[in-house]
């Protein structure tokens, strides 16, 4: 009898996929403001917050996860764009919750590590062990004005900041867990030795039993690298199933010489869905309409740091991308490899591309709910990702759509989990025993 074969890196088994719904506040696409029933200021209620928390929960997703571009990362006279700070909406959501799990993106380019880590360990005690921290370290260009940067930090300044921040982390997560004291020196900060805060018995014991999960974002080879070391969850930009395979592969490999186990891998992935093609091409249609004109084309030359009209839009992406590609230092390596990857993947034209571009460097899918299931089922059993960060069109009737007609088909097919998470076991706890 032949022993069981070693399951390979990313092999399912039993396990089901992870969901996180990315609540863009209105939603992913520009024109997702102005939807019917949407106002423009919903996201700045509780009542908003509530709804979204509501259908996560009920929907059996695992957590909320909020982007965020501390200061004003994009012009509020083409979309009203997450006006919100992460911890402070989802503190709503929390509220209003027994076992969702939220994580909230906070740049480590512009924050203090010793008392941005105070907050997130308050947050993460008042809320049961349910918290994470997505770890992102831009400083896109509208940022550097905001926080009085004199010249924008490089990606290599701001990865050196990134992993010295999540040392200084880690040491006052540890003090405040067990009273010692503690210091830090290093080249970006220097901490001298210092009691840890005087804290309640039970405060200290929540943390040391599960602390905020750690989640990054950034696909850089620095990126990579800073995951590996200190991750448990990486929220990627992925547009095409065997790039995602191989990145995949890549970070357990470094994980494992980190002498780690190795994160959790979730790709973004925005939908426009209805219940038949044709209608959800319409949704897609009528988003596009309500959105600013050519905000697409706009976007990706910004990410990519082309100008479209430089180059052939008859002309195939790829080669083209490839001598034009200048991915401003601000900006993100890993978006353009997943764009470049889809690029060359199918041999499109520049034209054709920048339709599925609507998803802005995460895989891009308009249609019903049965064929997108399949798609993420093959990614997930083809050990391309660990699960999903879901990113609806528009919310809540997107995501509402999502928890409707696409979770109960994950059910059936044994993808999702058809009883909602134990609260015994907190989201932090679960998804750090999830990894191998
Ligand atoms: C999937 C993904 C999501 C990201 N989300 C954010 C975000 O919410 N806020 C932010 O400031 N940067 C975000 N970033 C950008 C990076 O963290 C940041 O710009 C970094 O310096 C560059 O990333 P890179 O390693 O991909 O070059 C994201 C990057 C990726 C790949």
């Amino acid at each position: 009898m032949t022993a069981p074969a070693e399951p390979r890196a990313g092999d399912p088994g039993d396990r089901h996929m992870l969901l996180g719904a990315n609540v863009y506040d209105f939603g992913t696409d520009a024109g997702a403001w102005r939807m019917p029933g949407t106002g423009p200021q919903d996201n700045l209620t509780a009542r908003f917050w509530r709804h979204a928390a509501d259908l996560a929960e009920q929907g059996g997703l695992d957590a909320i996860f909020l982007a965020d571009m501390p200061g004003l990362a994009a012009n509020p006279a083409l979309r009203p764009n997450r006006m919100v700070e992460p911890l402070a909406a989802l503190g709503a959501v929390l509220a209003r919750t027994e076992r969702l799990g939220v994580i909230a993106t906070v740049s480590t380019s512009s924050n203090d590590p010793a008392e941005l880590t105070t907050r997130l360990a308050t947050q993460h005690v008042l809320s049961g062990g349910r918290t994470g921290w997505n770890v992102v370290t831009g400083v896109p260009a509208a940022i550097e004005r905001d926080f009085g940067y004199r010249s924008s930090p490089g990606r290599e300044d701001r990865y050196r900041r990134a992993e010295e921040f999540l040392e200084v982390h880690r040491r006052v997560m540890e003090a405040l867990a067990s009273g010692r004291r503690w210091s830090f020196s290093g080249q970006v900060f220097d901490y001298p030795e210092q009691d840890a805060p005087r804290l309640p018995e039970s405060f200290r014991a929540a943390l040391a039993a599960t602390p905020p999960l750690i989640v990054q974002a950034g696909g850089s080879s620095q990126g990579r690298e800073l995951a590996a070391a200190t991750a448990e969850t990486v929220f990627a930009a992925e547009m095409v199933k065997e790039a995602a395979a191989r990145n995949y592969a890549d970070l357990h490999e470094r994980a494992a010489r980190h002498g780690r186990p190795a994160p959790l891998v979730l790709p973004g992935i925005h939908m426009v869905l209805g219940s038949t093609q044709e209608e959800a091409e319409r949704r897609f249609e009528r988003l596009t309409e309500l959105g600013p004109r050519d905000y697409v084309t706009r976007r990706f030359e910004h990410m990519l740091g082309i100008r479209l009209d430089q180059l052939d839009p008859h002309g195939p992406a790829a080669p083209q991308l490839e001598r034009a590609l200048d991915v401003p230092d601000g900006g993100s390596v890993g978006f353009a490899r997943a764009i470049l990857s889809y690029a060359a993947s199918r041999e499109i034209t520049l034209s054709a591309l920048l339709r599925h571009f609507s998803g802005f460097g995460h895989q891009f899918y308009v249609g019903p709910p049965e064929p997108l299931a399949d798609i993420m089922e093959d990614w997930f059993r083809g050990a391309a990702c660990d699960g999903f960060n879901i990113l609806a069109d528009a919310n809540p009737s997107g995501l509402r759509l999502f928890v409707e007609q696409v979770v109960p088909v994950l059910r059936e097919r044994g993808l999702a989990p058809a009883e909602p998470a134990d609260p015994a076991e907190p989201f932090a706890a679960r998804l750090r025993k999830a990894r191998r």
